[in-house]
């Protein structure tokens, strides 16, 4: 019997997050679930918490903790076959614990990366806002400036990559994500790493999930909602 796997992994904006999620689902054949992604799906499919959460994003806002889990649970929900990496949920405590209450998590990653590197990370940051895919000038740039490479339409900047929009940003994770830390490191699954490259990161986090992966004994533990 396949034995599942459930991560979530944090950092503010710019830690490799996604970047880091990628090369989890491709070592380790993990699903990697986006919500910002989620949010861009609902957004476009006009659903209403798209509807509600566009109101909010618009504003340069975090989609209410209500609205973010009314999307995302039943997504979850939908995934009980397949071990998973949820990135950029949880984002708020409550996030957590009506996470904590739909399924039972085994690692929780955290990125810890100092605010110089994601300054300069950010400024080089290029996304392809339609599938979500992450670039950057220096790290990984595309074949074609500023072009996907693989739909071949135009990459944009984000507004709030931009360094003056970034300090707030950044400001308001530590304060919302401190309970979050607080909270995972309380149930015994928080794995902190710090380092300026995620090439650095990476050796250390595959080494984590290769003793951890392999050792999960139950099946699917999202219980249903039902
Ligand atoms: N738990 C979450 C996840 C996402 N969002 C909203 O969805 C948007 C897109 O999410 P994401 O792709 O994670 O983008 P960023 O905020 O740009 O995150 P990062 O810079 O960390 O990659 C966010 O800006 C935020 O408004 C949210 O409110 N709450
Ligand atoms: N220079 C550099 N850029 C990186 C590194 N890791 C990720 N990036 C880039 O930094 C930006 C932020 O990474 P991303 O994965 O989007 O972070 P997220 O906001 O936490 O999801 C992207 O443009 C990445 O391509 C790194 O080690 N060095």
């Amino acid at each position: 019997m396949s034995k599942l796997f459930r991560a979530v992994i944090m950092g503010p904006p710019g830690s490799g997050k996604g970047t880091i999620s990628e090369r989890i689902a491709q070592s380790f054949g993990l699903k990697h679930l986006s919500s910002g992604d989620f949010v861009r799906e609902n957004i476009a499919a006009k659903t209403e918490a798209g509807v509600q959460a566009k109101t909010y994003i618009k504003k340069g806002l975090l989609v209410p903790d209500l609205v973010m889990t009314r999307l995302l649970l039943p997504r979850l929900e939908e995934m009980t076959k397949y071990s998973w990496l949820l990135d950029g949920f949880p984002r708020t405590l409550a996030q957590a614990e009506a996470l904590n209450s739909a399924c039972d998590l085994d690692v929780a990653i955290n990125l810890n990366i100092p605010l110089e590197t994601l300054k300069e990370r950010l400024r080089h940051r290029w996304i392809h806002p339609p599938s979500g895919r992450v670039y950057n000038m220096c790290f990984n740039p595309p074949r074609i400036q500023g072009i996907d490479d693989i739909t071949g339409e135009p990459l944009i900047q984000q507004e709030d990559d931009r360094p003056e929009a970034l300090v707030a940003r950044l400001r308001h994770y530590k304060d919302v994500a401190k309970p979050v830390i607080d909270f995972y490191k309380a149930k015994g699954i928080l794995y902190t790493f710090s380092d300026t490259e995620t090439d650095q990161i990476w050796p250390n986090i595959s080494t984590l999930l290769s003793t951890k992966i392999p050792t999960i004994q139950s099946d699917a533990r999202c219980a249903s909602t039902h």
